[in-house]
């Protein structure tokens, strides 16, 4: 692959696909560290002469503008950041991005709008995706990939756009897969994985190739409640993936006889409703009432995976345990957190949301062996499947 010292940047514009999914609470930040692991690529370039037309996607609009998801508070912090002005373009790929773009000197810096205000970013229909890349085509003349926790999406900025320009890998792709290697292959045993959070239909496919690798499976956050309920408990409201239960209930039985161990909560706070103030309280694991949904593990859960985490000698965590981002559901990650900072293991965390609950909860990076901006990606670079956006980069 390509990197950016092949590439001759000074005068040209240069498409930077960077992953700058922040948490954001209105329109504060809360988390910028996406925003500052891509600080490095970009600064490279214009330190270069580059013009560089940063793009990325924050959330999951629906293929439209929605003021909810725009990224113009995040070009107000990159340019904090730079400590450079940073051009916004109030459309993707429309007028407003050619007129900014266009207008860009050497070492400037430019934001386009959220891609997925574009339809043809997430589409599963070739030429629709091909129409969306060549418009993104027609702002620059040179592309970086460099948006690591994108990398596992089939996305027009992603994967067609690089077949469209010049390429090379940027500097954050390149250090995420030199650590997450050590993962694959043959990690330092016991290997244990640590998997919560909310995005669970997406995740729960990475369990098959796991049982392959993994020691140890510990399972918490939004994921818990399709294997409680594959179990036969019972799970109120809470998160479930009810066309998955046949899915689960094929792992579980995989487990058993490969010798993994996968582990699950033992207690769940279980709430009244999505809220810091609703009524709250740990209950069993089986004994979840029907009209309460689990927002975190429980503390005797938070107790057992401490001790299954402490003899592990590598441990990769993605997903939150419960919704940190609420007080009373924070105290799962917490626990999680401090088990690995304690842990003599290699620890990585991945995730967007993972690494932010670190930090929110008030945990030094240093603390761990690696701190990924990729969740989906990572576990997918761990499952050794070929990632879209690294594909599209190799010649
Ligand atoms: N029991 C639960 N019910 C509902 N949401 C939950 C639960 N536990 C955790 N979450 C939510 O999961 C979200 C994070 O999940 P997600 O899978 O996006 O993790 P991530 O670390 O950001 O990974 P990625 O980078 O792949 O997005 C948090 O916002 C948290 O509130
Ligand atoms: O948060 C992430 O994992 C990345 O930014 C990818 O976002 P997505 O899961 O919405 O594609």
């Amino acid at each position: 692959m390509r990197t950016i010292d092949d590439l001759d940047v000074s005068g040209k514009r240069v498409f930077v696909r960077a992953d700058l999914n922040v948490p954001l609470d209105g329109e504060r930040i809360t988390d910028d560290g996406r925003i500052r692991a891509s600080l490095p690529t970009i600064t490279t370039l214009r330190d270069r002469g580059a013009r560089v037309v940063v793009a990325a996607h924050l959330g999951r609009p629906k293929g439209a503008p929605d003021p909810k998801f725009s990224l113009r508070p995040v070009a107000a912090r990159l340019g904090e950041l730079l400590g450079a002005p940073v051009a916004f373009a109030s459309d993707t790929a429309g007028e407003s991005a050619r007129a900014v773009t266009g207008a860009l000197a050497d070492g400037e810096v430019a934001l386009v709008e959220n891609l997925r205000f574009e339809p043809g970013e997430t589409s599963k229909d070739d030429a629709e995706r091909a129409e969306f890349a060549d418009r993104l085509a027609g702002l620059a003349d040179l592309y970086v990939g460099d948006g690591f926790g994108a990398v596992h999406r089939r996305h027009a900025s992603v994967v067609d756009l690089p077949q469209r320009l010049p390429h090379a890998v940027g500097g954050l792709v390149l250090a995420e897969i030199e650590v997450l290697r050590k993962l694959t292959g043959d990690p330092e045993r016991p290997y244990a994985v640590v998997l919560g959070g909310s995005k669970v239909s997406d995740k729960l496919g990475v369990i098959d190739n796991l049982l392959g690798t993994a020691d140890r499976l510990l399972i918490g956050g939004g994921m818990v409640f399709t294997f409680l309920k594959a179990k036969g408990y019972e799970v109120g409201s809470s998160l479930l993936e009810a066309d998955q239960l046949d899915t689960v209930r094929g792992y579980l039985e995989r487990a058993e006889k490969q010798g993994v161990e996968i582990v699950l909560p033992v207690d769940v706070v279980a709430a009244e409703a999505f809220s810091a103030e609703a009524p709250h309280a740990p209950v069993a694991a089986d004994a979840i009432p029907a009209d309460r949904m689990g927002l975190d593990i429980g503390p005797k859960s938070q107790e057992l995976f401490a001790q299954k985490l402490a003899d592990a000698a590598t441990v990769f965590w993605n997903g939150p345990m419960g919704v940190f981002e609420l007080e009373p559901y924070s105290h799962g990650t917490r626990e999680l957190a401090l088990a690995l900072t304690q842990s003599a293991a290699f620890t990585v965390v991945g995730g967007g949301d993972s690494a932010a609950a670190v930090r929110a909860l008030g945990f030094e990076e240093s603390a761990f062996g690696h701190i990924s901006t990729g969740g989906g990606a990572s576990l997918e670079y761990l499952e050794g499947k070929p990632l879209p956006g690294i594909e599209a980069l190799d010649d």
